[in-house]
């Protein structure tokens, strides 16, 4: 497992150019298995998560390579295998091998994913649209197995009981070509939703709506990429680094952004009193000092995202009085409050009614911490960015799963951090 070692007391400056969205990323890799030719992106983030699912391909006989953003990935001599546990356990969007393998094959046989330990993460609207279309779905010790009947999977109707990112992407995936039309009402609204209908209507797909709550799918019976896709930017990655800047920033310019993507996000650094200078597609984050203390609710997608709320957490820390938080999506996402207290921090964890209270805190010191999950980490690594002398944070996977070239980034920052190997 690797370590963060990060030596803290410098404030940062100068520029940083965020990575395509790990969220679109990880679930445009499984796409491409659905195409009947070789597909190309680029702006891919270089992240764990890319490299596991490049192991999941590779056990299917999907060549890939991956070099300075650009991945190239080749299913046309795809063949139908078991799938490596250790990386599908690695990380969440694994479970879009379940849509993407229907969509292929008419069947699949995936274990349980694994992805940031955020409390429950149910997949149950993912299999009851499997089910409306027409599959038969298993559950065998800790692998999934769907079958359909001879004629594979037909279009269906699917109201989500809850607005779900991957429920919306699996079933999109399973959908583009089964026999006839599959309308998905109260899915998701994510940029991500969109990048992906992007890619695969590039290549002859028929999906309207995305980016609403209704979408429309007609299935296609091929595939073809006519051109390279390039990924949109990660706007939880730039939001990090935006509150990373506000926090401990001497003046940071943040490039490849689309502000649109964060609106909610912004408005909240806006009421805390950060004068963002927002460009067509950079943000500068200019030095400040005083911060007012403020009031967040995470919603789904255009509300404030659940995996900003940890990371905005340090720099709450600056700001007069209290600010809560109320996770709506995960009210259990709450690894880094007993690490940031072991910094000195003053975090408190309401039970009763599931929101955290951040109070002002002077000073942050150097600790032996853990990421416990990818935003955790995040917030952790904030901290120990502000804090005065080392801190070392173990687990530091979790970070690298989903921050692309994160020492490069921060180290052109002027940051002192490091990634060192446990196992050495
Ligand atoms: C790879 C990826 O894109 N991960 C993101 C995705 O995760 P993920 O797609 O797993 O999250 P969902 O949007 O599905 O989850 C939203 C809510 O719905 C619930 N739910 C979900 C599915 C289901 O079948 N049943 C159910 O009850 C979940 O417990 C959660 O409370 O969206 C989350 C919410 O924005 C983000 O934190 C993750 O970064
Ligand atoms: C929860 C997250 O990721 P995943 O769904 O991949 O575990 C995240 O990116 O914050």
């Amino acid at each position: 497992m690797n370590k963060m070692i990060i030596r803290g007391g410098h404030r940062l400056s100068g520029d940083v150019t965020i990575g395509g969205a790990k969220n679109s990323t990880v679930a445009l890799i499984p796409a491409a298995i659905l195409a009947d030719t070789p597909v190309q992106f680029d702006m891919v983030p270089n992240i764990l998560d890319v490299h596991n699912l490049m192991l999941i391909l590779e056990s299917m006989n999907v060549k890939s390579d991956f070099a300075d953003g650009i991945l190239n990935v080749d299913p046309t001599n795809i063949v139908e295998n078991a799938l490596p546990s250790k990386a599908i356990k690695s990380l969440r969007a694994s479970y879009y091998f379940m849509g993407a393998l229907l969509g292929k094959f008419g069947r699949a046989k995936v274990t349980f994913p694994g992805g940031d330990n955020i409390g429950p993460r149910p997949i149950d609207q993912h299999i009851k649209a499997f089910k409306a279309m027409g599959a038969k779905v298993i559950n065998d010790g800790d692998k999934v197995i769907i079958n359909t009947e001879k004629g594979g999977l037909h279009g269906a109707s699917i109201f989500l009981d809850v607005v779900s990112v991957g429920a919306t992407i699996n079933t999109i995936l399973a959908a583009v070509k089964a026999n006839g039309e599959t309308i998905i009402r109260n899915a998701a609204k994510e940029p991500e939703i969109i990048d992906i209908v992007t890619f695969l209507n590039n290549m002859g797909a028929k999906i309207r709506g995305a980016g609403t709550d209704v979408i429309r799918i007609e299935g296609v019976s091929k595939l073809e990429a006519k051109n390279t896709h390039i990924i949109i930017p990660d706007r939880i990655e730039a939001g990090t680094y935006l509150a990373m800047a506000s926090a401990y920033g001497n003046g940071v310019n943040v490039h490849n952004v689309i502000p649109e993507h964060l609106e909610s996000f912004i408005s909240k650094l806006l009421e805390m009193g950060i004068d963002l200078k927002i460009h067509e597609d950079s943000i500068y984050v200019p030095e400040s000092h005083h911060f007012n203390g403020i009031e967040i609710k995470t919603m789904p997608y255009p509300g404030f995202a659940t995996d900003l709320q940890q990371p905005i957490t340090p720099l709450l820390l600056k700001a007069n009085g209290d600010s809560t938080i109320i996770d709506t999506i995960y009210p259990k996402r709450t690894k880094h409050i007993s690490e940031l207290n072991k910094m000195g921090a003053n975090i408190r964890y309401n039970d009763g009614n599931g929101s955290i209270i951040v109070s002002h805190t002077d000073k942050l010191t150097g600790s032996n911490i853990s990421a416990g999950e990818i935003r955790a980490g995040a917030s952790e690594m904030i901290a120990g960015l502000m804090a005065e002398g080392t801190t070392v944070i173990s687990n530091a996977d979790n970070i690298l799963r989903g921050y692309d070239n994160i020492i490069d980034k921060l180290t052109d920052l002027n940051a002192d951090v490091e990634i060192i190997n446990d196992e050495k």
